[in-house]
């Protein structure tokens, strides 16, 4: 599903009234009615019920005017009050005349309603923000900030309209106070303001509502931004064919492990099995041969020369007699810090003729030689998290959060490279200028070694032959979803990643992605 700021979502409305001439109004009517189904949803039934609409002056405040006479019609006692003195323009306006003939219970003003709001709230069953949509940018004005705290912290349901008010619908970002929701009903389409944080923690539980946008302006807008969802990973995954054979599967391999880090590229090598690859190797530096062989019997472990407990230049060229036997690669995790290396290391990026994930350590010493990736034939992947992002730039963490879709794109684009930035909000951007997000936030999974099964997976759906772009959604979408899985049944503290497996194995299956193999069924 496409996902779209505030300035683009006001483009597409514009769009719909303009170019397919669906009136404002019936667009308004759609969305308070479909908040109004939610409403219903949420509460029972809503006869009786004490509900506070909270109203502004824009589209948005115009939307909370129209639920207003939904709840009302339904038999709910409704307290409506508008926090502006200035008047309603269009449509909202329109809404405002009907509701005024229908109810004395709008107040008009703040500072003159505020123990009124203040009482209401003692016994209210729901606080619905209709203060501002996706036209909000900055900060809260002191008034309604000040409205905005005393709701907060009340003990009552709160429901966003659209958008919580004070969270920018384009960034996720919050100046001071925003409207702290248990449910927002979001219109059309889901907003980057809402999966990324801040925001997504002051949305509560999200429901993007079909307000009859047409069909065929959502497949023309020129937007290229998707939330990765269940649907999408259907599309692109093909079921494992009941005839299949390892060799079919194809082999991955995985480069990485120094002295100091062993455990990571064992893990990056299940991640590869998990993926459903018919086998994996694991290239670690020779010292290491001991200590891991054995622990995981399915993992074809070689040892290649290694110096001062790092791969050493010889390891890297021996690593091409194993490219011949298999179809895709992670090098990185747990590799360190090469110091002799890292010449032989660069050089194996450069002529590693298979598509390739760099991950961790791999990334680490990429920094400062970026332009070694433009000189690949094959395809790359690269899956920094913030820091590691910051570190290939030069720039600060914080200037890569807040720049990190721009950033992304632009870097996929100059290097010709498949980008997985990793953070509670994960993105995919793609050389075409694609980009996509995982609508994250799972602390289980905000864990050392997690990144390493991460890197594995994407180079097993390589492996087996998977694009690159849709090797990194599959990757990223079944590793959130194991961390969704595993939340449904463990406490994020003391979890273990080596547990996300079985997790994987369970989304997968919950996917239908099996062979669907048919039984012979002899007499007995
Ligand atoms: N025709 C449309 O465009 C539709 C709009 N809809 C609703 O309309 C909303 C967008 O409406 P609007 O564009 O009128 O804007 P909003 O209702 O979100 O905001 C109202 C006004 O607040 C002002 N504002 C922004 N930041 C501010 C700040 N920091 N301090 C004080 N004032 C600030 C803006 O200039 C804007 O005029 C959507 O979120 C949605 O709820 C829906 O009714 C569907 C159709
Ligand atoms: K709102």
């Amino acid at each position: 599903m496409l996902l779209l700021t505030g300035r683009e979502m006001a483009e597409f409305d514009q769009k719909a009234i303009n170019e397919y001439g669906i009136p404002g109004i019936v667009l308004m009517e759609n969305a308070a009615l479909k908040t109004f189904y939610r409403i219903k949803e949420i509460l029972g039934d809503v006869s009786g019920k004490k509900i506070i609409l909270l109203v502004g002056k824009g589209n948005n405040g115009g939307d909370g005017l129209a639920l207003a006479r939904h709840l009302a019609n339904a038999g709910a006692k409704i307290r409506v009050f508008l926090l502006f003195k200035d008047n309603f323009k269009g449509d909202a306006l329109i809404n405002f005349n009907i509701l005024k003939k229908m109810s004395e219970k709008i107040y008009e003003g703040i500072t003159e309603n505020l123990n009124l709001l203040k009482i209401s709230l003692i016994d209210a069953d729901m606080v619905v923000d209709a203060i501002y949509g996706t036209g909000f940018r900055g900060a809260l004005p002191p008034e309604i900030r000040e409205v905005v705290e005393i709701v907060n912290q009340a003990d009552v349901v709160r429901l966003a309209v659209d958008i919580p008010s004070g969270v920018d619908a384009g960034t996720g970002q919050v100046e001071g106070v925003a409207f702290q929701a248990d449910y927002t009903v979001t219109f059309g389409f889901p907003k980057v303001g809402q999966i990324l944080f801040p925001g997504r923690k002051y949305c509560g539980e999200i429901y993007v509502e079909d307000i009859s946008f047409p069909e065929k302006l959502k497949k023309e807008f020129y937007v290229r931004r998707w939330l990765i969802e269940e649907k999408l990973v259907k599309k692109i995954l093909k079921p494992v064919a009941a005839d299949t054979h390892k060799g079919r599967q194809g082999f991955g391999l995985v480069v990485g492990g120094s002295r100091a880090y062993s455990g990571a590229p064992l893990l990056s090598a299940k991640g590869c099995l998990a993926s459903g690859v018919g086998g994996v190797y694991l290239a670690v530096p020779e010292e290491l041969f001991k200590p891991l062989a054995g622990k995981v019997p399915e993992i074809i472990l070689r040892g290649v020369p290694a110096a001062s407990g790092q791969l050493a230049p010889e390891g890297f060229f021996m690593l091409n007699e194993l490219l011949s036997k298999v179809k895709a690669a992670v090098i990185g995790p747990g590799m360190g810090e090469l110091s002799e290396s890292k010449e032989a290391y660069l050089s194996f990026l450069e002529n590693c003729p298979l598509p390739l994930v760099i991950d961790a350590d791999g990334l680490n010493n990429l920094a400062g030689h970026l332009a070694v990736l433009k000189k690949r034939t094959a395809p790359t992947v690269l899956t920094p998290h913030l820091g590691e992002m910051a570190r290939l730039l030069g720039i600060s963490i914080e200037e890569v959060k807040g720049r990190r879709e721009e950033l992304g794109k632009e870097f996929a684009r100059e290097y010709n490279v498949y980008l997985v930035l990793k953070s509670e909000t994960t993105l995919i951007a793609v050389p075409a200028g694609e980009v996509w997000y995982l609508a994250g936030g799972n602390p289980l999974l905000a864990k050392a070694g997690s990144g390493d099964v991460l890197s594995g997976l994407i180079a097993g759906f390589l492996t087996q032959g998977y694009k690159p772009g849709e090797a990194a959604i599959l990757g990223v979408y079944f590793h959130g979803r194991a961390g969704e899985l595993a939340l449904e049944e463990q406490a994020e503290n003391g979890f273990f990643i080596s547990d996300i497996f079985s997790y994987l194995n369970k989304a997968f299956r919950t996917l239908g992605v099996n062979s669907g193999k048919k039984n012979i069924h002899l007499e007995r």
